[in-house]
């Protein structure tokens, strides 16, 4: 069988993108949307992909000449739906660790516009230890520092920097993180107000589930990819900024679900966080308790389906702030996604740490229906009575100290656990032990 490099011709465009990460997450979106934009707009762009740390994909994207194909599966309105891309979008690779001059070399070229991140949630990291003179230094923020330095030595203009960690506020925090190094290797006051005055950070919320290489599945590929990837249908990327600069990553305007926002990405954050991992983390020590052991199994099973719904849709969605249809859209979406055919989304893998979850996860929904509504919620509370529940049997994964708490302790001592809660929670006894046991 013919490799994919041999079959598909990679077409020839100026390098406008410097992409931190070659994981599965940012070629089966950023550059799924970015090979769109080329495909359907006159974006007419590249990407060169940096491996942020030593051991990475970048040398098997190198031997396909960095094609690769990504395959969407799904649901949509209840039908089996596939969707394949083959994305020609990156250019090539490098790899600071090996070639830390090739790396800062990237400074020096203008077309560059746009800098993209998803370096996992350890990755906008402060590391008091990184140096410029080290080659490389180890943090992302430290590696993008250096590379602005340059930048700004080459009297180019900045960048709109892009990061897609799943960590609150990313822009704002790798901005943060770049001018502390800035201060700390005494790069000079020029340089910082170059930072903040050429460059633009952005937050955003990218929502996904990619699902890499399908391992032991058979493919109907005609050629042999080894950088194939896999993902739902379902995409939504906000991005909280400058909204100005949106006309030059028209997204939205070729039908994908990229919202800008100059101020509002909360509101985003807060659907997402409260109705699709709320859902998930009310469910799990329920459904486990009760034998279950993947998402889908739930969703296809009518009583737990029907508590799911009761969760978000009776208690949930009437404490949130966005258009309700809007809610109610995105929810049904969830429900489906849930329901991915394709996906094995195992509930002993949501339970890990679950009672941080829950409280920022659940615990809001709870006390914000109580304040709008003056009443209990019945569901999320017989929520917090499972997950209660759950923490007294073996299927519990956190740390030692909260297992050991958890089991040990009674309910109204779990609720007086201000530590947990961020509050005393007795005055929820009544409702919670009902469903405590
Ligand atoms: N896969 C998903 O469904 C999904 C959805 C939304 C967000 N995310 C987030 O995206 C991140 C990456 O997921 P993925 O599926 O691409 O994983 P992956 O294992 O395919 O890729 C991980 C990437 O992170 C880089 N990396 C790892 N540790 C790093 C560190 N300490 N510093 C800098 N870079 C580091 C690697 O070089 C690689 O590019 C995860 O943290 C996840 O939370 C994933
Ligand atoms: O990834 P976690 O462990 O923080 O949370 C478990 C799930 O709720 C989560 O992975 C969702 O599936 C994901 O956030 C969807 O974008």
């Amino acid at each position: 069988m013919k490799n994919i490099s041999e079959v598909v011709l990679k077409p020839i465009r100026p390098e406008r993108v410097i992409q931190f990460g070659e994981g599965g997450f940012l070629r089966g979106f950023v550059d799924w949307m970015l090979q769109k934009l080329n495909d359907q707009t006159d974006f007419n762009g590249s990407v060169v992909v940096v491996q942020p740390i030593e051991q990475g994909m970048c040398d098997a994207l190198e031997e396909q000449n960095c094609v690769y194909t990504h395959i969407m599966r799904g649901l949509e309105n209840g039908k089996p739906k596939v969707e394949k891309q083959i994305v020609d979008i990156i250019s090539r690779t490098v790899k600071p660790y090996e070639d830390y001059n090739k790396y800062l070399e990237l400074a020096k070229n203008p077309d560059f516009r746009f800098i993209f991140s998803n370096t996992t949630e350890a990755g906008i990291a402060y590391v008091p230890e990184d140096k410029l003179t080290d080659t490389p230094p180890s943090s992302y923020p430290a590696k993008l520092t250096a590379l602005l330095y340059e930048r700004f030595k080459a009297h180019l203009d900045g960048f709109l920097i892009i990061p897609c960690e799943l960590i609150d506020k990313n822009g704002e925090t790798l901005k943060e993180i770049v001018l502390k190094y800035a201060r700390d290797w005494e790069l000079g006051e020029e340089f910082i107000t170059w930072i903040n005055t050429e460059n633009h950070f952005f937050n955003t919320l990218v929502d996904r589930i990619v699902t890499g290489y399908p391992r032991g599945e058979k493919t109907d590929l005609e050629y042999e990819d080894a950088m194939l990837d896999t993902s739902e249908l379902f995409h939504l990327w906000v991005i909280e900024g400058d909204t100005s600069f949106q006309s030059e990553l028209p997204f939205h305007e070729i039908g994908l679900n990229v919202i800008w926002t100059k101020d509002e990405l909360f509101k985003y954050r807060t659907r997402k966080v409260r109705i699709l991992n709320g859902a998930h983390t009310s469910l799990v020590p329920y459904a486990m308790l009760k034998g279950f052991d993947t998402v889908k199994e739930c969703v296809d099973n009518s009583a737990l389906n029907a508590y799911l719904r009761a969760c978000i849709f009776d208690e949930i969605i009437p404490t949130l702030d966005l258009p309700e249809q809007e809610l109610k859209d995105y929810a049904e979406n969830v429900l489906e996604r849930f329901a991915n055919p394709f996906i094995v989304h195992k509930l002993s893998s949501i339970a890990l740490n679950s009672v941080s979850k829950f409280k920022v996860r659940v615990l809001p929904s709870i006390l914000e229906y109580i304040k709008r509504f003056d009443k209990m919620p019945a569901h999320l509370l017989t929520a917090f009575g499972a997950l209660i529940r759950f923490y007294k049997t073996d299927m519990a994964n956190d740390s030692a100290d909260v297992v050991e708490f958890m089991k040990n302790a009674d309910t109204q001592a779990i609720l007086k656990k201000t530590d947990y809660w961020g509050e005393d929670l007795s005055f929820l006894y009544d409702e919670v032990s009902k469903y405590d046991h």
